[in-house]
């Protein structure tokens, strides 16, 4: 699959002034709460109204959805409100009674999208669909296997699709409940730049207070949209009641949210653009001279080592170095997760350097 204009047509076609959004509760409960959601998501910017129909649980005897039920309160939905709709589905099955119940957009979750079985099962039934077909990332950061789960439905003609970033799991526990890993997404528009992107910040941080931050981030990002979930009763949700909002919360949310554009014409703001620009290439160029540098220096301590039979590695001396790195860096108003992640990228390198001569 390549990048091309086309992938966005869908969208483009919606000719919308606000990012494209998706929202709904988490679970569908019962007809009431889909149909007083629904209703209070009408007259605002929600272009699609979600809920879960078959929910994925990650330990069994919770809530696993109501299943094929919710499909007809769906429907009253679009007929009550006007709204299109969207679910997630995760097998042949779900796929053809999301079809013949007439869903408008559906979503492959994370837990899907890792198995490349599922995801080819779920392309072959959906094959030569018009509807729109979204992908969320694989609970783990692996660009390949997300792209690859484009790139399978795309095979099967399927050609108005999307990605949803709902962040990746981690085993340290993180103020996020799935961490966004922004550089994978950004790595993904380098490549698939006109392959819609939309943020889940929902499932990202698990707590609705964060929400707003988060997709202000991604709009500052230049993603297209948000699926955010969002229930009447928030507290009362049957699953993932902490990080839904209220249709109200929403309405709020969207308004303050700053969409900034791609880029401006103006004089002087390209000027000052022009000039910074300029400092900072010639920054990064001293940057790469510097660690080109270093790593010669590297190269003679592992000459030296070598001679005397010496370890590579030398915990105690790359514990002092990273203390008083995090320090000056603070200094220089550096997060610490910054500078312990160059440090421990130069640290690598340097290692690599030393274990090319120690074995040479
Ligand atoms: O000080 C050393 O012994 C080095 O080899 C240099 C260096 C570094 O790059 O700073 C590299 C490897 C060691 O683990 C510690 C530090």
């Amino acid at each position: 699959m390549e990048n091309s204009a086309g992938l966005r047509t869908w969208l483009d076609k919606m000719n919308l002034d606000h990012p494209l959004v998706i929202a709904g509760p988490c679970s569908a409960e019962t007809e009431e709460q889909v149909l007083k959601i629904a209703h209070e998501l009408k007259d605002s910017d929600v272009n699609y109204y979600r809920a879960g129909i078959w929910k994925p649980r990650t330990r069994p005897g919770n809530f696993e959805g109501v299943g094929a039920i919710g499909l007809e309160w769906l429907k009253k939905v679009k007929e009550e409100t006007g709204l299109k709709t969207a679910t997630e589905v995760a097998n042949r099955a779900h796929v053809e009674l999301a079809l013949e119940n007439d869903v408008d957009l559906l979503w492959i979750g994370a837990r899907s999208t890792v198995s490349p079985f599922i995801i080819q099962e779920i392309a072959d039934a959906l094959e030569g669909t018009d509807k729109i077909v979204l992908v969320k990332n694989p609970v783990n950061p692996d660009l390949s296997l997300w792209l690859g789960g484009v790139e399978r439905l795309y095979s099967k003609n399927i050609k108005n699709l999307g990605v949803i970033h709902r962040g990746f799991s981690t085993y340290e526990k993180s103020k996020y409940r799935n961490n966004p890993e922004w550089q994978l997404a950004i790595e993904l528009q380098n490549k698939f730049p006109d392959l819609p992107l939309i943020l889940d910040p929902s499932h990202i941080t698990g707590n609705r207070e964060m929400i707003f931050d988060v997709s202000q981030t991604a709009l500052d990002l230049n993603y297209d949209g948000l699926m955010i979930e969002t229930h009447n009763n928030p507290d009362k949700a049957w699953s993932d009641a902490a990080q839904q909002v209220t249709p109200e919360s929403l309405k709020q949310i969207m308004r303050d949210l700053k969409i900034r554009k791609e880029t401006d014409e103006e004089a002087d703001y390209n000027n000052k653009l022009t000039n910074c620009r300029a400092q900072i290439d010639v920054i990064d160029n001293s940057l790469v001279e510097m660690l080109g540098k270093r790593m010669k220096v590297s190269d003679e301590i592992g000459k030296l080592k070598k001679s005397r039979n010496v370890a590579v590695l030398q915990s105690k001396r790359w514990n002092e170095i990273l203390g008083k790195m995090i320090m000056d860096g603070e200094e220089k108003g550096l997060s610490e997760e910054f500078i312990l992640r160059i440090f421990k990228a130069i640290h690598q390198e340097s290692i690599n350097h030393q274990e090319k001569v120690v074995k040479g």
